[in-house]
């Protein structure tokens, strides 16, 4: 699993220094930035994780393996040959059967999920952050928590979203500097 991780790690550094066109950029989490949710997930014990971005499903696999087998990770892509491609990395690591990949928009994806997550992990289209705040909100269990990312590489970019999570009363909501910056916002019970 480690070695596929470098592995995944390392093409997709290679792929995004390569590839001009941005939607086949697979724009991974850092490695520092895999080490920390695998942390929270040791903290936390989530029994299920909800991810919004799959791309190669390179963070998908630091959330899975850090839950252990109680875990379910269900993640949203929509680009289809990224779908694909992160199911047979999935299969590689023998993590499939923990990992529930869903094919589609988020917006439509998050009306149609049941119950809560112990943790939401969010890295997709910024400026779709602040139509999917209300609905994110309430897929989020208390005592969950959210982690934004490139909340310091696109810091104007999350503002809104930032700013809109900062207004919520239950919602403590700080910024780590890890990888490309990360929102944190843990829900009070
Ligand atoms: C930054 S990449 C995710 C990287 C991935 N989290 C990782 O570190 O391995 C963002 C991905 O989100 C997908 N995406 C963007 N907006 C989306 C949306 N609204 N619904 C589903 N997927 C979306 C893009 O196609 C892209 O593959």
């Amino acid at each position: 699993m480690n070695a596929l991780l470098e592995q995944l790690q390392m093409q997709g550094t290679e792929n995004d220094a390569l590839q001009q066109d941005k939607s086949k950029k697979w724009l991974n989490i850092t490695p520092g930035t895999g080490k920390f949710l695998a942390l929270l997930v040791d903290e936390i014990q989530p029994t299920r994780i909800l991810e919004i971005g799959t791309s190669m499903g390179y963070s998908t696999l630091w959330l899975a393996r850090a839950g252990g087998n109680s875990v379910q990770v269900v993640t949203i892509e929509r680009d289809e040959a990224k779908h694909q491609q992160a199911q047979q990395h999935f299969r590689q690591a023998g993590m499939d059967k923990r990992i529930d990949a869903k094919l589609g928009d988020a917006s439509d994806w998050m009306t149609r999920l049941e119950g809560q997550f112990e943790l939401i992990f969010l890295d997709a289209d910024r400026s779709q952050y602040l139509s999917l705040a209300p609905r994110l909100f309430q897929l989020l269990k208390p005592q969950g928590v959210l982690v934004v990312d490139n909340a310091l590489s696109h810091a104007d970019d999350v503002a809104p979203f930032k700013r809109w999570l900062e207004q919520q009363p239950e919602l403590d909501v700080g910024v780590l500097p890890i990888g490309k910056g990360e929102i944190v916002a843990y829900l009070r019970d």
